[in-house]
């Protein structure tokens, strides 16, 4: 009894102690005697953990703009192990999508790389080098360039008539829209990519939820990357492991589906899935395009494509709810071009300027990918008459910029209207409107979503009216944030909606 008390008590302390020793040895081997003196500005940095404590409290995006209020565009901190560099001016943005493109086309090795994409062995999250060029290559051409964007128009199409149908079996009562436009997304990629609706949807969006928890670059273990025992400790890597089955076990699935159709099937039709098994027999790339490159290819155009789009529609519906005179100028403007048809086709995004001005100002305010995916700068680099070295996690403040007066009047409120014809486009050099990023890595779904998100509002627009539940007035619905890899309603968004 009196040996169980005292291990009871002395093991924490031996435990503790112990690691308290392994981290200052960590620390004492890991100091970055070799850092250049003219890093950029930034706070005090404490041994071991650097930086970490001051982005405590707050959603990062939010605590590194106060930062740089203080320190300036171009901060250095340290976080564990790594230099970040946080950049929050134009000026920076065009430096590094623009001058110094190549030397920033990387990314950080992540845990969620590792673990659950196949040891990187996708695009997204991938190092620059040739296997992540060829990808994005075949991605580009076979799924998301503006000719295949605009051959998946019937898909759209018939996700938006599904939408539809769906809200008007509520009957007028309130409709989740935080529940029921995920799974429209969803679908419209899964069809897009292989051919078919999910068939295991529910816990394919469950599991993709989970992974996005890992893959904000703030983890722990992506912090302390040398540390590879702080995963263990604090689940995190069994918990990426236990993502990385179910998805997996879905991914082969859908493979195995692929491969059993007829291979005397007319190549006309094929999906991106189809592509990339030709691709992988022919061994005509320059490198040999593996199992796990299909496998996490396809995870990273759900991870990065299901999301971000169907987060972006409900910042949509959110400041549409708040602003009752944009909503409705947004529906005489839909209405009075469909002059008495009934059907939404594809082709009419050309014929809603406004909607599309719409979208624009929701991605300024309410960008899914605040500080953008992180960057690896791959050699050191002069910025602004700082050195940025070699190895530095590098990331933008697109949210931070983007709200900026020294760019855009009367920052925080919602004007579609400041995007008319002769204002800030995603493609022209604008560096201070970049929801979709830029240089090298800029998104390459950008036509994809907008299709998407465009067609899916303009069913939602069409056919409804909109109004918050018992009677709530609009300045009453929240906007609370929520970031993980996206930066979501904190809270499901739930509306009523009358058939029109
Ligand atoms: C509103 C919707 C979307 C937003 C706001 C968005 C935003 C972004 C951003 C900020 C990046 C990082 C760019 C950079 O590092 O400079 C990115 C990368 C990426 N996006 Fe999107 N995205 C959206 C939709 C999509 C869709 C629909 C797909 C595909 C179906 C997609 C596929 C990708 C991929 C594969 C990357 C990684 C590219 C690379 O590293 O080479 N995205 N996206």
């Amino acid at each position: 009894m009196e040996s169980t008390a005292a291990i009871t008590i002395l093991l924490p302390t031996v435990l503790s102690t112990i690691l308290i020793a392994l981290l200052l040895k960590r620390f004492y081997i890991h100091a970055d005697y070799s850092a250049p003196n003219n890093l950029p500005p930034g706070p005090w940095k404490l041994p071991i953990i650097g930086n970490l404590h001051q982005l405590i409290g707050e959603h990062p995006h939010r605590r590194l703009r106060t930062l740089a209020n203080t320190y300036g565009p171009l901060l250095h901190l340290k976080l564990g192990e790594n230099n970040l560099i946080v950049i929050t001016s134009a000026e920076l943005v065009r430096e590094v999508f623009k001058t110094h493109d190549l030397k920033f086309a990387s990314r950080p090795r992540l845990a969620i790389g590792k673990i659950i994409l196949y040891d990187n062995a996708d695009f997204g999250l991938a190092p620059y080098g040739k296997v992540w060029s060829q990808l994005r290559k075949i991605c580009t051409v076979e799924l998301l360039s503006h000719k295949r964007v605009k051959s998946f128009g019937f898909i759209r199409e018939e996700e938006g008539r599904n939408l539809v149908e769906k809200i008007r079996a509520a009957a007028g009562s309130p409709v989740n829209l935080s529940k029921l436009i995920p799974y429209s997304a969803n679908t419209g990629v899964a069809r897009a990519v292989f051919g078919k609706d999910n068939p295991h949807q529910e816990s394919f969006l469950l599991a993709l939820k989970e992974m996005f928890k890992y893959a904000s670059g703030f983890e722990l273990v992506d912090i302390f990357p040398s540390w590879s025992f702080l995963a263990e400790i604090t689940g995190s890597a069994a918990g990426m492991r236990k993502v990385h089955k179910q998805l997996d076990a879905i991914v082969t699935e859908i493979i195995d589906e692929h491969e059993a159709k007829n291979s005397e099937d007319d190549d006309t039709n094929d999906d991106l899935v189809d592509v990339l098994l030709r691709l992988k027999k022919d061994g005509q790339l320059d490198f040999s395009l593996t199992m796990e490159n299909i496998k996490a290819v396809i995870l990273d155009l759900f991870l990065a494509g299901t999301d971000s789009t169907s987060v972006t529609l409900q910042w949509v519906m959110t400041e549409l709810i708040r602003h009752p005179d944009i909503m409705l100028k947004a529906q005489q403007e839909i209405r009075n071009m469909m002059d008495g048809k009934r059907k939404i086709e594809d082709g009419d995004m050309a014929k809603l300027p406004y909607l599309n001005q719409i979208i624009k100002e929701t991605l300024r305010l309410h960008p899914t990918g605040p500080l953008l995916f992180p960057r690896l700068c791959r050699e050191s680099v002069e910025l602004a008459g700082y050195t940025v070295p070699v190895e530095s996690h590098i990331v933008i403040n697109a949210w931070a910029i983007m709200r900026d007066p020294i760019y855009w009047e009367d920052p925080e409120s919602f004007r579609p209207e400041r995007f008319d014809e002769s204002a800030a486009d995603f493609r022209a050099a604008n560096f201070e409107f970049i929801p979709f990023g830029g240089g090298r890595r800029v998104c390459p779904g950008m036509q994809f979503a907008m299709a998407s998100i465009w067609c899916s509002l303009a069913h939602l627009l069409f056919y409804f009216d909109w109004e918050l539940p018992q009677g709530k007035r609009p300045q009453e619905l929240d906007i609370e944030e929520d970031l993980n890899l996206t930066l979501t309603r904190k809270n499901d968004l739930c509306l009523v909606a009358t058939y029109c």
